[in-house]
Formats: structure tokens, sequence, C-alpha cells
């Protein structure tokens, strides 16, 4: 086979000074190399839309024939085609003029270095895409996240730094040890920062993802990356939850406790890198923390939840990934929910609950008696019914394969109930029934005025069966216990983002948006109306885009 070599036949990329958007559309065609011969594009109505954006031809990724092979590899399971663009889209119906702002959506969008194709959706290099509302109008960006371990991949046409299911080939035994000492250190740990991208209050936007290292700044208008987001702290750890609670006074978090089965609650203030400690909880089963990827918060407490998925120091040293990864199931070790005062750092609850599986969480609140006194916590997430089977979907190979099977694990509203009487146990249950949202449900949600307070709606991404990933956008009413679904043949949208009407008092007044790639290989921006849930505007993509995680919303100040 050809030598498909990272950096081989690649145009140059766009500077900044020259990724000017122009209203002015022209039609292109051009030759993009792909590694292997060229593939000049053929006329397409879609030509109309893609915009003069530069003089210089963008850094078009060469992919590998692997990954494209076949018709039907879905273009969300597919590395982004070039390094990046910018350009305004042609929008069908009408964008709120109230909409104004950037959202920005991050995740894995390149999936191969050098004739290596990486394994795990969760591994790879980050793509950030902006979409910037204004006027009615809408210009849209994507640009590879500049960490270290993308620059390394880049350069040296290998992979250098240890991915989510990814470890780098030791050249000998002596660099085999080596990579033991970096991986304690967290020398060889990536900062592919793939994960969520969060406004912090000071108006610093930074990458995330579950490596501390991976903490990375970028500008939201050119989507520059910036540089290490550094804690000036000594807390040290190498990991902490990929979601972190943002608001514009606070930033909080938890730090996993590997040696001494635990986490750190912390929190940092606008304009410091500096994390505080808020206290620590002990986890209650063993032999490691459990995975706490997301957690929940009420207006007075931090509920940091005990996964019976826990990290296993094993696995952390396997070259070769196992079923769960980086993590064993302990169904014996049992599920916790602990719930920390913000105020003392005291733990006020820690109670068993029933096995579960999540990776989100999707609100918290505080249920009050009839004098005001809050006798229970709710805790609402993404339930996978403590099926761990999930991680294993999310393979790119059983991503790519889908051939009509229904092979989606299913998943609920699992609402915690977590009494504050002293009670030893908990509840955890389904708040509506499964069947409303097609038993399908992850990538939530909410207005976030609502953040920690007794809430109605949740958005998310639900099936319609068959499929083998989330393929609707759903908005779930959990007082009725109803759900409203919007659903495409062939699609896969991304996480459906709620944004405010300025001045609404509605929870459901604003709009959702999600990116979407389709079956056919374009793509679009969709806005949905948060309230009836019906589509009010879509902007077409020049390409589809690869399927991406979280995103924030940056308003126009
Ligand atoms: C989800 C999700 C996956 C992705 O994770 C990325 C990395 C690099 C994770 C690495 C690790 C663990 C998941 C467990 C413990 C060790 C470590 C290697 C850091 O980011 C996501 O959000
Ligand atoms: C994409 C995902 C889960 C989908 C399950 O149905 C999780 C992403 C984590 O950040
Ligand atoms: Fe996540």
């Amino acid at each position: 086979m050809a030598s498909l070599a990272f950096s081989a036949s690649i145009g140059r990329s766009i500077s900044p000074s020259n990724a000017m958007v122009s209203d002015k559309f022209e039609s292109r065609r051009e030759g993009f190399s792909l590694g292997k011969g060229t593939f000049a594009r053929k006329r397409d109505p879609r030509d109309s839309m893609v915009p003069k954006v530069a003089t210089q031809a963008p850094t078009v990724f060469p992919s590998l024939e692997k990954e494209l092979a076949g018709d039907r590899n879905h273009v969300a399971w597919t590395s982004v085609r070039q390094e990046r663009y910018e350009g305004e889209l042609a929008v069908q119906g009408e964008i709120p003029l109230w909409l104004s702002g950037t959202y920005l959506r991050n995740g894995p969008g390149m999936w191969h270095v050098g004739d290596y194709n990486f394994r795990h959706l969760f591994d790879g290099y980050a793509t950030l895409v902006r979409l910037h509302f204004e006027n009615g109008r809408l210009i849209a960006a994507h640009r590879q996240i500049e960490s270290e371990a993308y620059k390394a991949a880049k350069k040296n046409n290998k992979l250098c730094y240890r991915e989510f299911s990814e470890v780098p080939k030791p050249d000998n035994f002596l660099s085999y040890v080596g990579e033991l000492a970096n991986l304690f250190s967290g020398a060889s740990l990536t900062d592919n920062a793939n994960t969520g991208v969060v406004k912090l209050g000071d108006g610093r936007v930074v990458c995330l993802t579950e490596t501390q290292k991976g903490s990375i700044v970028v500008d939201p208008n050119t989507l520059d990356t910036l540089g290490r987001f550094e804690y000036s702290d000594s807390l040290g750890g190498l990991i902490h939850s990929a979601h972190p609670i943002v608001t514009d006074t606070e930033f909080l978090t938890l730090l996993p406790d590997l040696f001494r089965p635990g986490y750190l609650v912390v929190r940092m203030e606008p304009g410091s890198n500096e994390r505080k400690v808020l206290g620590r909880v002990d986890c209650r089963g063993g032999p490691t923390p459990g995975w706490v990827h997301s957690f929940p918060v009420t207006e007075h407490y931090v509920i940091v939840p005990e996964m019976p998925l826990r990290y296993c120091a094993q696995n952390l040293l396997r070259a070769e990934p196992t079923p769960l990864y980086k993590f064993e199931w302990h169904p014996e070790s049992k599920g916790f929910m602990h719930v920390m005062c913000k105020a003392s750092g005291k733990i006020v609850a820690s109670v068993e609950v029933p096995l579960f599986v999540t990776f989100h969480f999707i609100n918290a609140y505080e249920e009050k008696d009839e004098d005001g006194r809050v006798t229970a916590v709710i805790a609402d997430c993404c339930e996978h019914n403590a099926d761990t089977t999930i991680l294993e979907k999310l393979r790119l190979q059983n991503l790519r394969s889908f051939m009509g099977e229904d092979v989606l694990p299913d998943a609920r509203v699992g609402r915690f109930i977590i009494p504050l009487d002293g009670s030893r146990h908990g509840k955890l249950e389904a708040a509506l029934d499964p069947g409303e949202h097609g038993k399908g449900m992850d990538m939530c949600s909410i207005n976030p005025a609502y953040l920690g307070k007794k809430y109605r709606y949740a958005y998310a991404c639900g099936a319609q069966r068959p499929c083998n990933f989330p393929n609707t956008l759903t908005k779930i009413d959990l007082l009725e216990k109803k759900a409203k679904n919007w659903y495409e043949e062939g699609a896969v949208p991304s996480e459906p983002f709620f944004v405010a009407r300025p001045g609404s008092t509605e929870e459901d007044d604003g709009v959702v948006i999600s990116m979407i790639s389709e079956k056919n290989g374009d793509g679009y921006a969709l806005l949905l109306d948060g309230s009836t849930f019906e589509e009010i505007a879509r902007g077409k993509f020049p390409y589809g885009l690869p399927y991406g995680l979280h995103g924030c919303w940056v308003p126009k100040k």
C-alpha cells in the first residue's frame, strides 16, 4: 500500500489574517490530495455554498483508505477532511435576531496518524467547531486544536502520547521501562483536549479532556490554540472530571485520588488558575475510585457519584485495550452517591444506590418540605441500565459497520433520590418511560439558568430504532413525563445545546443548537425552537463534519 503519511501532500493552512470571512460566495473547484493520487472534486451543487475564504489552499488531510472504504462509513465517523475552514453558511429558515454570539463544539475529529487507524471514538485528535450567529447570519469554522499530542503526531508521523485507548509502541525494552516511568509522572499521557469546551467567568475559553494537562486555552474567534491552561496550585494528580461545573462565578471539579481511593472537590475563582480544596470524599467501595466523567451540583451541595465502573491501575499499564479500557466493573464494590456541603466541605449524606453506569449527569436539585427544609437531593443522569457495553459500542469499528441491526444498548433518564435524613440507601429509577425517547439517551443539556435548581426540561440525543448510536434529538418534559423527538433518516445529530432567549421567563424559551452529520456525507447546523422543538433554521456546511461531543455558548459582549 502506498504510504499515506499524516503530513504528506498537504496544502498550506490558512493563516488567521487571510481566513477572513467574505460575504461573497464563489464556486470552488480544486484538487484535494488524499494521499494516494488526487481527488478532483466534481461539480457539486454544494459548491455554491463554499465561500471565498482564503487565497491559500487549506491543509487537506490524507485519509486512510480503510477509513474511507466503502459507502458505509458515515461522515460522523470519518476524520475531518481538512485542518481548518471558515465561511458563511447559506441559511434555510430564519435565525432569530436575538441569537447573537458563538457556539463552540469540541470533539474527536481526526482518527488516524500515518497509516495507523485509531480504535475508539474517544481517541481522535480534537476538532473545534465554531458557529457564529449575528443579525440572522451564520458564520461557521472548524480547526484542529494544536495540543502537544497532535503536533507530535504530525511531526513524527506516529502516535506519541497515550490516548483513551491507544498507547504508543515502545521502540525497545529500555524505552518500555522509560514509558512506565513516564506513565506515573504523567509525561506520556495525552493533552489532546477533545471532550468539551467551557467559557470561564473571566472570559477565557478552555478545551478539556480527562487529563489535567489536556486543558487548553483557545481564542473563540479565531480558534487559535493559545496555550496550556496551567493550574497554579500544588494539588497535583493527573486526571480530573471531563465536565467541570462552570458558571460566571466559579469552576468546580473533582480530582479522583487513585492511591487513597476518593475524590477532592475543588473550586477555582474567575481570573485565577488556582484551585482550592472544598473537601474530600473517601470512597466506600474499592479498590479505586469510580470513573467521574461528570457530576452534578445543587444550590448548596456538590454531588459526588461513586460508580462501580472504577479506574483500573493494571489497565492503565496495559498496551492493548481491554473491553473496558482504563476501567473495571466492580459490582461487588457497590455504587454510592455522596453529598458535600459547598460552604463547609462536610459530607451531609452518603448513600448506597443500585448499580449504575453513566457518562453524563443532567442536573440535580434540592427537594424541600413545607417548612423549607431540604429532605432529599434529586440527581438525574443519562443512565445505561448498569450496562458497561456502551463503551465497546463506541469503538470506531462498531460505529462504522452499521448494517441496520438494533445494537444500541438501552438507556434512560436515571433519577437518583438521595435522602438527607441519615438513611443508608438511596433510590435510582427511570424519571419517565424510556420508550418516550426510544430507550436511547445521552449527550444532554438544560437551560443553564436552572443549574442546580428544580427544572422541567432536558434536551438530549435519543434513539429511533434500529440504530447503533443515538440518532434523534429529544426534548424531555420531566413533569409531564413525555418527550418530543426530532429525527432524520440516517442522520447523526450531536448534543442538543440550549441557548435561552435574553429576557425569557419560561424555561424552554430559547433555541436548541445541534450539528448534523448526514448519511450522504453532507452536514448542517440545525436550530430547533426550544419550546415546540420544531426546526426554525439550518445552515449547510460545505461538507459533513465528524461527530462532536460537547459545546458551550459565548454570548456577544
Ligand atoms: C468520555 C471521554 C473519553 C476521553 O478520554 C480521554 C482520555 C485521554 C482519558 C484517559 C484516561 C481515562 C479515561 C481513565 C484514567 C486514565 C486516563 C488515561 C487519563 O475523554 C472523555 O471525555
Ligand atoms: C457519545 C457518548 C455516549 C453515547 C452513548 O449513547 C459519550 C460521550 C462522552 O463524552
Ligand atoms: Fe462527556
